[in-house]
């Protein structure tokens, strides 16, 4: 998969590339991620990016003219057409779901705005998708393609090895993760671990990681809960785990 980033700030996509499983993946060739400046697409001595807003009032625009310039490089630089996203707290939430959706496209182009954005004319042309990571503004939107770029990284086949494959499994079936625990078996407080971790009975441990996920997910999260069918045997899990935690 490849993943270009208009960016003011293309060193810290690289960074934020270069580590972990995603810098991994990009080593092994599954992933390649480009930055992109719209500065160096400016023709003023002063390299202009961004421009009084029409309408008056404080802030200030991205300027369109590197916008343009710079995604039609983005755009020829390789054959493969690419889905053109836009980070912006205007964008439709970002879902485990549309992840795995969008880790199957095999090109992405972040546009990550600063200032109070861009241009309107310019999001109808040129953005096929606008996508929000939370209520909140932030200062740019490169954190939001951070999120992306990692988020359909570890997806991609090759990137995650067995030691991280357990994480590949939470939040994929819309439910919390079980809780994790590693030596030492009681700690200096007292605090043991549960028992059947150290079983070594894995059809139990398998049931007791479903039924704390299911458990979890039932507290800390009713909303993703009420989106599922659960099964039968999930179904008798979360009542298991209702009644200890009501009892
Ligand atoms: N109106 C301000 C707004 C204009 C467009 C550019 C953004 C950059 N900042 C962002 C981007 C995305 C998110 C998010 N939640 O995904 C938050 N903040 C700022």
């Amino acid at each position: 998969m490849r993943i270009d980033v208009l960016t003011l700030f293309p060193e810290f996509i690289h960074a934020a590339a270069a580590v972990g499983v995603v810098g991994r993946a990009q080593q092994r060739g599954l992933i390649e991620v480009a930055a992109w400046n719209p500065r160096d697409f400016t023709h003023d001595n002063y390299r202009r990016v961004d421009e009084r807003t029409f309408g008056g009032g404080p802030g200030m625009v991205m300027s369109t003219r590197p916008l343009t310039d710079c995604l039609a490089a983005i755009r020829t630089a390789v054959p493969e057409p690419a889905r053109v996203i836009y980070l912006t707290p205007q964008g439709a939430r970002l879902t485990q779901r549309r992840v795995r959706e969008l880790a199957l496209l095999p090109r992405l182009a972040l546009v990550c705005g600063r200032y109070e954005g861009i241009d309107e004319r310019l999001i109808a042309r040129e953005i096929d998708e606008e996508i929000s990571i939370g209520d909140y503004v932030l200062s740019g939107g490169e954190l939001g393609a951070a999120v992306i770029i990692d988020a359909v990284g570890r997806l991609q086949p090759g990137a995650l090895n067995d030691a991280d494959s357990a994480a590949h499994d939470s939040f994929e079936d819309g439910l919390l993760d079980c809780p994790h625990y590693t030596r030492p078996e009681v700690d200096a407080q007292g605090d043991a671990v549960p028992a059947v971790l150290l079983s070594g009975d894995h059809a139990a441990i398998a049931r007791w990681r479903r039924r704390e996920a299911l458990g979890r997910t039932w507290l800390r999260r009713p909303d993703l809960l009420a989106r599922m069918t659960l099964s039968r045997a999930d179904r008798a899990l979360l009542d298991d785990f209702r009644r200890t935690w009501l009892a």
